[in-house]
Order: C-alpha cells, then sequence, then structure tokens
C-alpha cells in the first residue's frame, strides 16, 4: 500500500544529488551487524566520546562560550567514524571533513536543483558549482576509502591471520557479494549514505537536548547523581548495563524531544494503491502522507490520569513510568521506542534502524558533559533557544552558543 519511504527519489533529488537512501545492505548490516555488535561495541565508542570531548571541548576554567552545534558535529564525526570506517581513518581530517560537509552539500544541491524548472534540470543542473562540488566530494571520499578496502581486500585474500575489522566499512564489504555491490565508488556511496543518515541527526539531537538543558539547571543535580552512581557501578566507565540504568538520563533525552520534537512529521510515505481508513476517508494512489508529531506527543490519551500535564516538561515523566510500570510500560517508554505514540525515529518497518546507536552515543556524549561542566545561555538567558521551522524540518539553531565552565570538584 505504501512505497519507497519518504518519496525520496523526489524529495531528496536523487537523480542530482546520488544520494543513496534506500540500500536494502544498508538496512540490513545495521540491524544485523550494529546493532548486535553494542553490546562489544560500547566501550569502544565510550573511549572515542571521552577521547573527543577532551579534544573539541575547550578547558573552560571559567564560563567559556562555545558554539554547541560545531563542538558537537566534530565529536559525533569522530566517534560514529569509528564504528562506520574504523580508527585508522575516523580522525583523518579529509574523513572529518566529508562526515560534516557531504550533508550539506547534497542539501546545497537539492535546494538549487529545485528552483529550476523540470524539464530544464537534465541540461542545468549539471552545471551548477554545487552539483560539481558534490562530485568533487565523492571523488575524494573514494580517494580516500579505496587504499583501505583495498588493503582489506589484500589482508583478506593472503592472510591467514587476518581478522575481520569490527566496522560498518568491514560488514559492507563482507555482504557486497550478496548484493552485489562490487566496486570501491559504490561501497564509497553506501558510507556518505551513512554518514547522511547519521552525523547530523544525532548532532542536532544533542544539541536540542543541551540547549533544554542550559535553562533548566534543577535537572542539573538529579541527572548527575544518576549518572556518577551508575558509573561508580560499572567500573567507572559506560557500559551496556550503565546505559541501561540510566533512566533518567534517558526520560529527559525523550521528553525534551517530545516537548520540542526535530521534525513537525514523521512516516513520510508515499501511497502506491489507495485505501480507506476505518472512518471512510478515501487515501488516493500517488499521494504523500504524514503523521503529525504535535498531536501526538500532546494527546492526553497517550498519558495516564496521574502523569502530569502533556502540555508541560516533565523530564522524568518516562523514568516514572518505567519505575512504577509493567515490562511494557517499561519497553514502550525508551528513547529508542519507534510505537504509534513515538515517533522520533519513524514507525514500522522502516523506522531508523540506527536508533540503538544513535541513543547510546547520545547518552555517552550527554552523560560525560553533564558530569564534568555545568552549562547555562549566554547573558545568562533564562528563555530556551527557540528552534527554527521550515515546512516539517525543525532545526535548532546552529549560531548559538553555550557558557560552559568545567566542574570543580
Ligand atoms: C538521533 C539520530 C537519528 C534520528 C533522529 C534518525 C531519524 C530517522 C528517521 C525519522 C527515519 C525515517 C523512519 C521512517 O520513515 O519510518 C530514519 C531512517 C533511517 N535511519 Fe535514522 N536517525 C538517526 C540516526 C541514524 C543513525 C546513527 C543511522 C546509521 C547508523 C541511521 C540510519 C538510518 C537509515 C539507514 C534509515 C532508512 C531506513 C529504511 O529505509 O528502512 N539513522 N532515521
Amino acid at each position: 500500500m505504501f512505497g519507497p519511504i519518504n518519496d525520496s527519489h523526489q524529495l531528496m533529488e536523487t537523480k542530482y544529488t546520488q544520494i543513496v537512501t534506500e540500500s536494502q545492505m544498508m538496512v540490513h548490516s545495521i540491524k544485523a551487524d550494529l546493532t548486535p555488535a553494542l553490546a562489544r561495541l560500547n566501550s569502544v565508542v565510550f573511549q572515542e566520546v571521552e577521547q573527543a570531548v577532551s579534544e573539541d571541548v575547550p578547558e573552560c576554567k571559567d564560563w567559556t562560550s562555545v558554539n554547541m552545534y560545531f563542538t558537537l558535529v566534530q565529536m559525533v564525526a569522530k566517534i560514529t567514524g569509528r564504528i562506520f570506517v574504523g580508527p585508522d581513518l575516523c580522525r583523518h581530517k579529509d574523513y572529518l571533513d566529508s562526515a560534516i560537509n557531504y550533508t550539506m552539500d547534497v542539501i546545497a544541491v537539492q535546494q538549487e536543483v529545485k528552483k529550476i524548472k523540470p524539464w530544464l534540470r537534465p541540461l542545468l543542473a549539471p552545471r551548477l558549482k554545487e552539483y560539481k562540488r558534490l562530485r568533487q566530494r565523492e571523488k575524494d571520499a573514494e580517494k580516500l576509502l579505496a587504499p583501505i578496502i583495498e588493503a582489506r581486500r589484500t589482508a583478506e585474500a593472503n592472510d591467514p591471520d587476518w581478522q575481520r575489522p569490527d566496522d560498518m566499512l568491514a560488514w559492507f564489504m563482507h555482504r557486497s557479494k550478496d548484493y552485489r555491490y562490487h566496486s570501491t565508488a559504490e561501497l564509497t556511496k553506501l558510507q556518505l549514505g551513512l554518514i547522511f543518515a547519521a552525523i547530523h541527526t544525532t548532532t542536532l539531537t544533542a544539541t536540542n537536548i543541551l540547549y533544554t538543558l542550559a535553562v533548566q539547571p534543577q535537572y542539573v543535580k538529579p541527572l548527575r547523581e544518576e549518572i556518577r552512581t551508575v558509573m561508580a557501578e560499572n567500573g567507572g566507565t559506560i557500559t551496556t548495563r550503565a546505559l541501561q540504568q540510566m533512566i533518567k538520563l534517558d526520560s529527559y533525552m525523550k521528553e525534551v524531544i517530545r516537548f520540542d520534537p526535530i521534525s513537525i512529521t514523521s512516516f513520510h510515505r508515499k501511497v502506491i494503491r489507495g485505501f480507506t481508513l476505518s472512518n471512510g476517508q478515501y487515501i488516493p494512489p500517488g499521494v504523500t502522507v504524514e503523521i503529525p508529531a504535535h498531536e501526538i506527543y500532546n494527546d492526553p490519551a497517550n498519558f495516564t490520569k496521574e502523569a502530569v500535564d502533556p502540555k508541560e516538561f516533565d523530564g522524568f515523566r518516562f523514568s516514572k513510568i518505567r519505575e512504577n510500570g509493567t515490562a511494557t510500560d517499561h519497553a514502550r517508554n525508551q528513547f529508542v521506542t519507534a510505537n504509534e505514540q513515538n515517533i522520533m525515529f519513524g514507525y514500522g518497518k522502516h523506522a531508523c534502524p540506527g536508533r540503538f546507536f544513535a541513543a547510546n552515543e547520545i547518552k555517552m556524549i550527554l552523560a560525560r558533559l553533564i558530569l564534568d561542566y555545568d552549562i547555562k545561555n549566554e547573558g545568562d538567558g533564562k528563555e530556551r533557544y527557540p528552534n527554527h521551522h521550515f515546512g516539517n524540518t525543525v532545526a535548532v539553531d546552529a549560531t548559538k552558543n553555550l557558557l560552559i565552565k568545567k566542574v570543580e570538584i
């Protein structure tokens, strides 16, 4: 009944951006390789988080003005890159340049192409400077990945002691025969597709949460206490078990997204075959449907009578439900939950497969920052920095700075 998610070819102008938006191998590998590997890779991810914080957050002995989005995107590119391409490449300046800027280059082409009349696009789009820059970006990324792919292929063929690296590139290479992805160019496109799906979505979400926390100092103490206690119980680090135990932090992250969603709608689908809803409304083929986030997140029917009014912010709304509820309540009220009431990661068959990794990464970054730093708005402003809305997209204001100060112990 529904077609390709998000009607992505038209929306993303894939003919010109050439972005991989639908790859069965990518989705399969995230579900079958990445998510099951998280239990063993979480300690590696946390090491990357600690290193990225020490490299990218200034010393902050006194209150220091920091552009949060810019700082987080550097960190997220490195941490995510460690899992996407491995330790040799994830800190390479050219890899980071691609990880951070590929998405912007794609969006620049998409926007410029949309300004051209459809029948003129085949002629004029390739002449755009944005189009040429994107093609160059793809070539540069391929040049960077080619030696690593080649070295891995040679080692696998010749070295009896060779062990497959534990990263997405290796998992893609392993699965590429089954899915007929043979060339380095194709593997590179998949890596760029991953970057598009992962880097700015994760950064946007983490920034959104910190913008709220900066004006809600009352939440810092209980969150810090939880993070400190849980880490102490887990050898001073953040393990898989520790992540599961940080339910106040998980709840806070989820409540920020409920209150300030990062998209106005979710579950964008193109209708292929017309169908009739239970209320008699006919949905014809060819239309795009999407579901409204704000209405779902604020519908009192989705909350118990005891719950704080959905119009109010309650950072521990979901941890209270989990602590006092059944196993089902526990499962349905996590940051990663994707169901009819929790649509940040979409819904159904095409719900975001990377959400388990993204949730862990965001939680680790926030835990480290909340534990080590006090944060507030510049000029001691008490109002949360407003998000920008365009179309169904919501974006944090990436130009804003927060003041950060290292916690004195
Ligand atoms: C906080 C960060 C993230 C957010 C908010 C997010 C959000 C989403 C949403 C809303 C969708 C569409 C789901 C639907 O239409 O039902 C999606 C799809 C997807 N996401 Fe994520 N995502 C995030 C991180 C990631 C990461 C880290 C990865 C890769 C490891 C990833 C890979 C994908 C892929 C491959 C799809 C397409 C799934 C399909 O077509 O079946 N995402 N994501």
